[in-house]
């Protein structure tokens, strides 16, 4: 349905009716991620939006609350309306979309246009990166190294465990070498990603290749060092934080007046970054600076509006830019569902059926189209969940370490043990959703857990229990998407435990924590991990503990929805998909996005209409945006 609330306000301020309804029908599509909605041709008629007809196009063409323009994506500043709405270029936009369109397109193509002159990476930088591998399966990850030199804005793409994060690592390194050599001073940098936990994780992976780079099998000679240290230096954060967000409605701390003091802004997780974001972040950057964006197009877009790294990945692929790099060799130890995840990705339904045959016992499909199904699902998957969770240690008290403290090793792998597998969801609420799944599995975990003596429990928590954090909490450190588990210490306490990266300097603090000191372990996750991050190089993976209620807003963690699962992985996967095919939930993008999850096996739980609905729908946010990047002087 329309959004009356804006139809009525069109009305009350003298707008015409079929002004009126079409705006309802925009604000309703902005709901759903459409920046804007096509008025014409196959792509009109969205959300159950009927069509134009010709006298009511006339009314809202002519109606003094719409501009209509038609905005070229080469011209240097974008048309900007004074009325609530605009028409461009056969599209109706609500004024906010209209400009955050044109300010991105306009600050993408100037920044594409402008790329500079600077030679390529040199093939020997690029091989001592490489330590001489130059066969096939890096000659993507070289090319993004040997492009990125004098690029402003420069898009690498690849699905999950392609070496996104190794070649930025190499990019960087190339690009701090260069600056060096011409005698600049140091390059600034700055990582953001759109979520705490991306930006956490982010540092992570970095910190964890450069180990490798230093000390481990590919490693780097001296002269690189300092340029290795140097990336790792650099602080990672959320892009809220990055721009100095004011609050909420507040603003940016930097703008085109101030802007972000950095020479290289990497942000990664980009399939996550909306539309408003992205126009602030563009806006925020100096000219001269270059951005590197990096995620997996394919994914589900961001919660908000646009679908902007799809657009940009669209528009620079058929445009052969050499700003764009996508990487399709995937590094993971276990290749075997690769073919699952590409015949979904191409929404090939053939591929997925041989693709789910060749896979033998690695992919597991379960019809589920009734509850009745459902329950046997969700029962079979709780005993595996518990018997995972009790060899993993989660159901016994924690052995004391040399410190008298809970032991770290036991408390980092019951952690780890719910990276074994996870129950995704499409949907959250209702019957097939996660919150009614999580309170199922719940159930049958606590009485594993207590062996069967529901007594021995304590309110909502018992040893064993997964939650994720649901909104971001700066001061205890713990970010929306964190997952921690319950457990037991030695005299009996429960305590809520994390996995996070602590400076060297407060890892001891942080391992001091236990369930039994309330106050020392909520200190212990506020002292070190503000996600401005201390340099990788000196942080390390620690278990901090809190009392379960102390903790920010959380939810049960065995079923979290796909959305929420983006940037994480385990070991086995099980996808649960709506019983209707007429759920308009169902994506490509969203089964891609729950399978590739996983990293040895996967249970596709749906009828096969359900599975095939998904694979052949396409998720496609309705922009203006794609053609203004389009039409830009690349193409
Ligand atoms: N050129 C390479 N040579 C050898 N191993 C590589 C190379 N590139 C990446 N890898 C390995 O592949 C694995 C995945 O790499 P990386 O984490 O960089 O991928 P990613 O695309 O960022 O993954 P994800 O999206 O899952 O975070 C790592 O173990 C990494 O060491």
């Amino acid at each position: 349905m329309l959004d009356h609330t804006v139809a009525r306000w069109v009305r009350a301020h003298g707008g015409s009716a079929a002004l009126a309804e079409l705006a309802g029908w925009a604000s309703l599509a902005d709901g759903h991620g459409d920046s804007a909605l096509p008025l014409r041709g196959e792509a009109a008629g969205r959300h159950g939006m009927p069509p134009l007809e010709d006298d009511a196009m006339e009314q809202v063409m002519a109606d003094p609350m719409v501009t209509v323009v038609t905005t070229g994506s080469t011209q240097a500043a974008p048309a900007v309306a004074a009325t609530p709405f605009v028409v461009d270029s056969g599209y109706f936009y609500l004024l906010r979309n209209h400009l955050h369109e044109g300010v991105v397109a306009r600050h993408a193509n100037t920044r594409r246009a402008g790329a500079g002159t600077e030679p390529e990476g040199s093939s020997a930088d690029i091989d001592v990166l490489f330590h001489g591998d130059g066969s096939g399966r890096v000659a993507a990850q070289r090319a993004a190294v040997a492009q990125v030199p004098g690029k402003r804005l420069f898009v690498l793409t690849g699905g999950p465990g392609t070496g996104k994060t190794t070649t930025v690592l190499r990019m960087l390194m190339l690009l701090l070498k260069r600056r060096a050599g011409s005698g600049a001073a140091p390059a600034v940098v700055r990582i953001g990603a759109p979520t705490g936990k991306a930006a956490q994780r982010l540092s992570e992976s970095l910190r964890d290749g450069a180990r490798l780079m230093r000390d481990g099998q590919t490693r780097l000679p001296e002269d690189w060092h300092p340029w290795l240290d140097a990336s790792l230096n650099a602080p990672a954060s959320t892009l809220h934080r990055l721009l100095g967000s004011r609050g909420h409605g507040g603003g940016f701390v930097h703008h085109a007046g101030n802007p972000v003091p950095a020479d290289i802004v990497i942000v990664d997780e980009a399939s996550m970054v909306d539309l408003a974001m992205l126009r602030h972040l563009l806006e925020a950057l100096r000219e001269d600076a270059a951005l590197i964006l990096v995620g997996d197009a394919d994914q589900l877009t961001s919660v908000g509006t646009g679908s902007v790294l799809l657009d940009l990945v669209g528009a620079m692929e058929a445009a052969a830019d050499p700003g764009l790099v996508r990487l399709s060799h995937s590094f993971r130890a276990d290749q075997s569902l690769l073919p699952l995840n590409e015949a979904v990705r191409l929404g090939d339904i053939d591929a997925f059926e041989r693709a789910v045959i060749d896979a033998g016992d690695q992919v597991r499909r379960v019809q589920i189209g009734a509850p009745h199904e459902l329950d046997a699902a969700l029962a079979t998957w709780a005993r595996s969940l518990a018997d995972g969770l009790r060899a993993a240690g989660a159901f016994s008290p924690l052995p004391r370490g040399a410190d008298g403290a809970p032991d770290q090793v036991a408390v980092l792998g019951a952690l780890d043990g719910l990276r074994e597998r996870q129950l995704l969801c499409a949907l959250r609420e209702g019957e097939f959703g996660a919150e009614a799944a999580n309170r199922h599995l719940e159930s049958s975990v606590r009485a594993a857990s207590s062996g069967g003596a529901l007594s021995l429990t304590r309110g909502e928590w018992y040893a064993g229990r997964a939650v994720m954090i649901t909104r971001n909490d700066y001061t205890a450190g713990l970010f929306n998407g964190d997952v921690g588990i319950c457990l037991e210490d030695a005299d009996g306490a429960l305590g809520v435990w994390f996995a996070v990266t602590v400076a060297a300097s407060a890892a001891s603090a942080a391992s001091a924590g236990s369930a039994a000191s309330a106050g020392s372990a909520a200190s212990a996750g506020s002292a070190i991990d503000d996600d401005a991050a201390a340099p990788a190089t000196e942080r390390s993976r620690r278990a901090v503990c809190f009392v379960p209620g102390s903790l920010p807003d959380h939810q049960g963690g065995f079923a979290i929805t796909i959305h929420k699962s983006q940037g994480s992985e385990y070991r086995e996967v099980a996808v649960l998909l709506p019983p209707d095919p007429d759920n308009r939930i169902l994506s490509r993008q969203l089964l891609y996005t729950g399978i590739s999850r996983a990293r040895q096996k996967v249970q596709l739980w749906a009828s096969d209409a359900v599975l095939r609905r998904a694979i052949s729908t396409p998720a496609r946010r309705s922009s203006g945006l794609r053609a203004r990047l389009d039409a830009s002087q690349w193409s």
